[in-house]
């Protein structure tokens, strides 16, 4: 039987640097996990594309998606749904390989109650001035969506507790070396036995 892959979800404020840290951990020479483009209803910010950052579609095509049961999980963030298509995810977990998600804590409590075995990483700021600083940095958000992220914040820092591992991103080198050893260290949790045991372990 073909190994099934592990789920990996990364959760965290808005702001805290997860695109950041994925894009590097992407970009690492032994990276191989595949990354599940979530669809949403918000704008796209400029430079987003449509089918890399995020698969952008109406709330109607969206709530579509829901009811045809595409969905693996989804949430309603700020005013916009997000969700992780189903299709996917299956598919890619069933050739074997790793998959990365990155989504908000609500939609990682719905893949927790589906897929138990999946690994849970909750990326946190320093603390919650950095968080604001970084949001105003990336310079993407008007002030009342930044203020509505950060109330927001507050109540996805609480459900840190629910979540397998915290990792706060201080530098974004020291989060993808965390996440790194998290990722290797679950993938042979996942597999139970190590393949040079097996022989002579036998069977259970
Ligand atoms: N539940 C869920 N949340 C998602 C998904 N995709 C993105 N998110 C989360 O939605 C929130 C807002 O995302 P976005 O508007 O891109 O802002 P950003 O995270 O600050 O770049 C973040 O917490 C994302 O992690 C998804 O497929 N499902
Ligand atoms: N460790 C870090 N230290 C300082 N700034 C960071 C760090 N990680 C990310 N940033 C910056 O913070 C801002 C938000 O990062 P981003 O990856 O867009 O966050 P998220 O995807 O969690 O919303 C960006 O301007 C990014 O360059």
């Amino acid at each position: 039987m073909v190994k099934k892959g592990m789920l990996i979800v990364l959760s965290g404020p808005s702001g805290v640097g997860k695109g950041t840290v994925r894009k590097a951990l992407f970009e690492e020479p032994d990276a191989d996990f595949s990354y599940s483009i979530s669809m949403t209803t918000r704008q796209p910010r400029p430079g987003e594309r449509d089918g890399i950052d995020y698969y952008f579609v109406s709330k109607e095509e969206f709530e579509e998606n829901i009811r045809n049961g595409e969905m693996l999980e989804y949430a309603k963030y700020v005013d916009n749904y997000y969700g992780t298509p189903l299709k996917y995810v299956n598919q890619t977990l069933e050739s074997g390989q790793d998959v990365f998600l990155e989504i908000e804590v609500n939609g990682a409590m719905q893949v927790r109650a589906v897929a138990p075995d999946a690994v849970f990483v909750f990326l946190t700021p320093p603390d919650l001035i950095e968080l604001k600083h970084r949001l105003i940095g990336r310079g993407t958000d008007d002030m009342s969506v930044i203020d509505k992220r950060i109330k927001q914040a507050a109540t996805e820092i609480r459900m840190m507790r629910n979540y397998d591992y915290a990792v706060v991103n201080d530098q974004v080198d020291n989060a993808v070396e965390a996440i790194k050893t998290i990722i290797k260290s679950e993938r042979l949790r996942v597999t139970r036995v190590m393949p040079e045991y097996e022989s002579m372990l036998g069977d259970d």
